[in-house]
């Protein structure tokens, strides 16, 4: 089946689909990751995005039943350069295809991705549109004008849980209180998290509640947590406002670790703003510096805001940057018990080079704790 793509400045690309008709609108942004793709289509922080991958064969080890980050499939559409239905992997237990079309979301194959591409990295992220029933490049691209983008929308109220859970074993339990004898006690902010950060804190003896994002910070204080943990989410870090104020009620309180939208309520809580880049970093192998010890993390990805460095206080040092492009990639206070980064150490998928920024957390609470944190 014909499918149309067309871009908001009139770029028109075909391909065929391979789930059905379909007609959906949404940022269109490029992700270089080689494998990993159940893991990003399940990531909360593509909601409201098209997704396009650089690597050109896609669905050869199918789909699993272990490896979703969140209880859907997250991104508008999947748009690759070549579909491969016959699946081989010892866990695959469906096809890509398949899976795609039992949650209703498009998948669209023979399309240039190369191209795309290359049209997104000179001119921007910008929105798109895809249809298999509108092939009037005319028609789509007026509908594509006239739908909404991702500057400026609050996309963590339609992902973030609807009510406090608990996560044992690696599994959603319904909400039970902290054991008082238990390990040591962590709120996470659910900004549309990935579970892998879930199950990396849990692997280091965290008791685990995990909160929607417009939990006040009041109500957090009242778990009596010995540590908070902001997760990514999607859309513009600008428009969440709700959790900045959370965050900004918590510093000093609690020990803090956030990880890329975490990082960007952090930063801005902190006094600075955060600006769209160009066209983002969305892959499995961004090179960062940790600047505390000059050792190179290659890091997995998914953002397209970031955090204005030069607007931080003087109280709050840079503590990692990316080696592609200088922006910023991480942050930690000089006295109060807090780190964030932009990037994605729980991986899913991706390089487990940054895991230890988990120990981090951890040593950071156990510190704070003791009352020895310094
Ligand atoms: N993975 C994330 O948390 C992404 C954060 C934010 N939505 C951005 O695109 O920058």
């Amino acid at each position: 089946m014909k499918a149309l793509i067309v871009l908001e400045d009139g770029t028109t690309f075909w391909g065929k689909s391979f789930t059905g008709p379909g007609e959906v609108f949404g940022e269109i942004v490029f992700n270089t990751a080689m494998t990993g793709y159940q893991e990003i289509l399940t990531d909360p922080s593509y909601r409201g995005q098209i997704v396009t991958m650089t690597y050109p064969l896609i669905g050869n080890y199918g789909i699993n039943d272990e490896d979703n980050e969140s209880l859907r499939i997250q991104v508008e559409a999947f748009v690759v350069r070549e579909y491969q239905p016959f699946y081989s992997n010892w866990r695959a237990k469906r096809s890509l295809g398949d899976w795609l079309k039992s949650q209703g979301v498009l998948g669209i194959e023979q399309v240039d991705t190369r191209a795309i591409t290359r049209h997104i990295r000179l001119s921007g992220a910008m929105k798109a549109g895809i249809s298999t029933e509108d092939l009037n490049p005319a028609s789509l691209l007026e509908k594509v004008k006239a739908a909404p983008g991702l500057v400026g929308r609050d996309l963590v109220k339609e992902v973030t849980c609807k009510k406090p859970y608990r996560w044992v074993n690696g599994e959603i339990k319904e909400f039970f209180p902290f054991n008082p004898n238990g390990g040591f006690r962590v709120v996470v902010i659910d900004c549309g998290l990935k579970f892998n950060q879930l199950r990396l804190m849990e692997e280091r003896g965290l008791q685990l509640l995990v909160v929607p994002a417009t939990t006040s910070a009041e109500e957090i204080l009242s778990y009596e947590p010995d540590g908070v943990f902001f997760s990514n989410g999607p859309g513009d870090p600008a428009a969440v406002p709700y959790v900045v104020d959370t965050a900004k009620k918590l510093l000093g309180k609690k020990p803090i670790f956030g990880i890329c939208l975490g990082h960007q309520m952090i930063g801005q809580a902190l006094g600075a703003s955060t600006f769209k880049l160009k066209f983002g970093h969305r892959g499995a192998n961004q090179p960062v510096k940790d600047l505390a010890t000059g050792r190179i993390e290659i890091t997995s990805q998914n953002h397209g805001f970031c955090v204005r460095q030069e607007e931080l206080p003087k109280e709050v040092k840079i503590s990692h940057i990316n080696l592609n492009d200088g922006t910023l990639e991480g942050i930690k206070h000089r006295e109060l018990p807090l780190f964030s980064v932009q990037y994605h150490p729980e991986n899913a998928p991706g390089p487990h080079d940054s895991i230890y920024l988990f120990d981090r957390f951890m040593d950071m609470i156990k510190a704070f704790s003791e009352g020895k944190y310094q």
